[in-house]
């Protein structure tokens, strides 16, 4: 079985990304660009992270109308990426639309509910019911609207599993036992997440952040 780790590359300098990067690509099985990473370096720095080899995970999150996010999923296709994310939010029609135009080899997953809310969060936007009834309600319509998948935290991934057959299930809010959890509020060790049925499992400060970084990653490694 292939590395589920991809690595979040939440650096701002280049130079530094394509550093750590380089250090832990024995240990990983991909690389996530976010959003400081595009929004600072664009199509330029995925090509420079893509020449190390490892598939590349765009975190872009998409969320607008169903012809905008069409119109970014064409626009990236050159970049080539593995997996590419958009907001499941963003309804039926924006999941449709942005599938059809995403690459056939790019799978598209559907954020659910971000792993750094609570329920107490979640209420708050003023939606009803728990994290784990908003996850299951999204991953549904996601299902519905022919995505490969969905972006969850470790508490629900069990529950999509088993309720989503085939499905392509995206899982960040990991914590090594005894790491710090930062702004983080849903988590799980990376073990724990895998055992439930995760896909990819992203990480990234508790590598990125460590004082050996293909330490960090090599141990993660060695717990799955
Ligand atoms: O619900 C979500 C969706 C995406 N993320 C992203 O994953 C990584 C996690 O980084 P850590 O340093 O391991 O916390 C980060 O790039 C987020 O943008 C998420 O955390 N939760």
């Amino acid at each position: 079985m292939s590395n589920p780790v991809y690595l979040a590359l939440d650096v701002p300098r280049l130079r530094d990304a394509v550093a750590l990067a380089e250090q832990v690509k024995a240990h990983v099985g991909g690389i996530k660009l976010g959003l400081e990473f595009f929004c600072a370096h664009g199509a330029h720095g995925v090509h420079m992270i893509g020449q190390l080899g490892l598939p590349i995970f765009l975190d872009l999150k998409l969320y607008d109308i169903p012809n905008t996010v069409a119109g970014a999923m064409h626009a990236i296709h050159n970049l080539e990426p593995a997996i590419i994310t958009i907001h499941a939010s963003g309804g039926r029609a924006m999941m449709e639309d942005a599938k059809a135009a995403a690459g056939e080899n790019t799978k598209v997953v559907g954020v659910t509910m971000l792993t750094s809310m609570d329920d107490r969060d979640l209420e708050r936007t003023g939606i009803k019911g728990n994290a784990h009834d908003q996850v299951m309600r999204l991953a549904d319509l996601a299902q519905e609207s022919g995505l490969d998948g969905i972006v969850c935290s470790g508490h629900e991934v069990n529950s999509v599993h088993d309720r989503w057959k085939g499905g392509y299930f995206v899982v960040p809010g990991l914590r090594p036992a005894g790491s710090a959890v930062g702004d983080q509020k849903r988590v799980v060790t990376p073990r724990q997440a895998r055992d439930d049925g995760a896909s990819v499992l992203v990480i990234g400060r508790p590598i990125s952040r460590a004082e050996d970084p293909a330490e960090a990653a090599r141990a993660i490694e060695a717990t799955l």
